[in-house]
């Protein structure tokens, strides 16, 4: 099974999508990482993001290592250990500009597709992101839409930063910007054909796991004649 969970930057896709692989027994795909993890070795190497061509490049050379366990996350660029620092605001600031690098997006696309279907003989995997229901995994057999009201999202981020460590203007340009430049190139602010959506502004993190197991449950008696 492949379960699809797409939606706005703090909606909670990430605990979301983790917390439903350990429930259900199935591995566990943050694409936001892949992206974050080119963003982080370009800076590294001090190119102009915006020379979308040196990125890209950077992109198809980098030796990406990446967890499906959600029980044991880590994300290892040309082989240093990169979880935290690709988490950094000032990592978040810019990331958007190298996602929205469509060859650098073609090059994660195929790399995310191969991890899909190596996860195939397990059981399935969860994967989130912006773009898998519409593109990387339209097979997906249950495809999520998660959102929440853009101060619940604020107000999230806000709680599991550092107290102190951004500000309200930080705050906004990590969720509503970096949204806005992330919607040129992917389409996560409607559902798409098939996918449903759940709108976590009032629910807690159990009861939107409750209600994506539940779903995937249904999904799979469907799929099973
Ligand atoms: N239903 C919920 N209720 C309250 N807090 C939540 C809920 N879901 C997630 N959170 C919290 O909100 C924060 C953001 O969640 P998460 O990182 O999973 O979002 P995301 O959609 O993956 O964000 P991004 O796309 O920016 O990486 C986390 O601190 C998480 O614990
Ligand atoms: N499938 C994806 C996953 C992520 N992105 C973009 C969106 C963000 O700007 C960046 C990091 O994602 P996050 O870790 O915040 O979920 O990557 C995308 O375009 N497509």
């Amino acid at each position: 099974m492949i379960i699809a969970v797409d939606g706005p930057s703090g909606s909670g896709k990430s605990s979301t999508a983790r917390g439903v692989a350990t429930r259900l027994g199935l591995r566990y795909l943050d694409t936001g990482a892949m992206y974050r993890a080119v963003t982080w070795s370009a800076v590294e190497r001090g190119l102009d993001l915006d020379d979308t061509e040196a990125v890209a490049e950077r992109a198809r050379e980098l030796r990406l290592e990446l967890s499906t366990d959600p029980a044991d996350q880590f994300v290892v660029a040309d082989g240093t250990d990169v979880a935290a620092a690709i988490r950094a605001p000032e990592l978040s600031a810019v990331v958007s500009k190298i996602a929205t690098n469509l060859q650098v997006r073609e090059e994660l696309i195929r790399r995310q597709r191969a991890i899909i279907d190596a996860a195939r003989p397990t059981g399935g995997i969860v994967v989130e992101g912006r773009d898998i229901a519409t593109v990387v995994a339209p097979q997906a057999e249950l495809k999520v839409l998660l959102t929440a009201d853009q101060n619940a999202r604020m107000a999230r981020r806000g709680a599991e930063l550092a107290a102190g460590s951004v500000t309200a203007e930080q705050l906004r340009d990590q969720i509503v910007r970096r949204d806005a430049d992330d919607a040129t190139v992917s389409e996560f602010q409607v559902a798409s054909d098939g996918a449903v959506t759940i709108d976590s502004t009032y629910l807690s993190l159990d009861e939107v796991i409750d209600a994506i197991s539940r779903l995937a449950k249904e999904a799979e008696t469907r799929e099973v004649p």
